[in-house]
């Protein structure tokens, strides 16, 4: 009987058992000796299991991650050109202290004009202002030298320092007056821009195959973006998105966002797989609140009979939109002189 130790190979108990030279040994290779492989058999159930789950794990590398995440199999391009175009609409009428009513339309709220994605939600001050001389702490003409800017105050020093009342002297500053109040807005000014609209146009081309694609719908009907907003569920290829509805997606209520401005990221992400069906190639949109604070001061300009200039002043709390286009798309061809992945599968 051949007894064979946990990791002796077979041909090592033979010879072992009949005392004859071992083939490719130094006494083998001496005569007329031969190589041959040797099997290694392990009669240890934790070596011969860690083999198997190595193997497994190999092949699960390949099938799992190489082949059906990664898709190794297919071409990929990451890098879309992208172009993007927004439009915000929607009216609203603010009552002011005077009972004057303005009316507010997209040409006056809407900031940068009808280019990048912004809304005034609030105002906080219209100040008509004049050029004219304020005054900043000082002791005597040295304390307030003339031109140096007053970056809070609004203006710069004249270089004179005058009496500001029986115990105080003052820098004589040159700026528009009055000054700004630093009140925060008690109320959103344009409570109703919850239901304004934004729509948002974005055609992405992936150069790599040729590839280009655009989130609106190809229609005829004049309406339909009139008339369509986006839900993730029941409408999620209408490209027009209810002011409301993204807050809440960014998982702020307006209320809230409205009075100190805020910024949200919308993320549009195109993840098509260009081997299945074009027409399934849609956009996926995700909402991000990225800061609880924003807000811009804009001015326009008039002058009065005696030429005198004048300016409005309006400090003005809005939701900034910040929208970033991503996205892949995987393709089984390689592209070869720069042919669309859809053109080689037609061939
Ligand atoms: N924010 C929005 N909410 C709802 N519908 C919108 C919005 N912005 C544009 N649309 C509609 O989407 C369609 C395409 O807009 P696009 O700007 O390409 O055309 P337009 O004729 O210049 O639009 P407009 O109505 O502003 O004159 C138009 O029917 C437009 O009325």
């Amino acid at each position: 009987m051949i007894v064979i130790s946990s990791f002796e190979t077979l041909e090592q108990a033979a010879q072992r058992s009949c005392g004859c030279p071992i083939p490719g040994s130094v006494q083998g290779r001496a005569g007329w000796g031969f190589e041959t492989e040797k099997f290694a058999l392990t009669r240890n159930r934790r070596v011969g299991l860690l083999h198997r789950l190595l193997q497994l794990a190999v092949l699960g590398y390949l099938l799992g991650w190489v082949l059906v995440v990664r898709r190794g199999y297919q071409d990929t391009d990451a890098a879309p050109h992208v172009s993007v175009i927004t439009k915000l609409k929607g009216v609203s009428v603010t009552r002011a202290k005077d009972a004057r009513s303005r009316l507010w339309d997209a040409a006056d709220y809407a900031s940068p004009p009808q280019v990048g994605g912004g809304g005034v939600t609030a105002l906080l001050f219209c100040l008509s202002q004049s050029p004219s001389v304020l005054d900043g702490m000082c002791t005597e003409d040295v304390d307030c030298p003339v031109g140096s800017p007053v970056v809070h105050g609004n203006g710069i020093k004249t270089g004179k320092c005058v009496m500001f009342n029986t115990t105080h002297s003052t820098c004589e500053i040159y700026g528009w007056c009055p000054v700004e109040n630093n009140t925060l807005p008690r109320k959103p000014l344009l409570a109703e821009a919850e239901n304004f609209t934004l729509f948002i146009k974005n055609t992405v081309n992936f150069t790599k195959f040729n590839f280009s694609k655009g989130n609106t719908l190809q229609t005829n009907d004049p309406t339909y973006f009139k008339s369509c907003t986006y839900d993730p569920f029941f409408n999620p290829s209408c490209p027009v998105f209810r002011i409301g509805d993204v807050v809440e997606a960014a998982g702020e209520t307006f209320g809230d966002l409205a009075l100190l401005g805020g910024s949200i990221s919308i993320r549009i992400e195109w993840d098509c797989d260009l081997d299945q069906s074009t027409a399934q190639c849609q956009p996926q949109y995700s909402f991000i609140l990225v800061d609880r604070r924003y807000n811009f001061r804009t001015a326009s300009y008039y002058w009065d009979s005696q030429r005198r200039p004048y300016r409005s002043l309006m400090k003005l709390y809005g939701i900034r939109f910040d929208i970033s286009v991503h996205g892949q798309v995987p393709c089984r061809w390689k592209t070869l002189h720069a042919q669309s992945c859809l053109a080689f599968h037609q061939r």
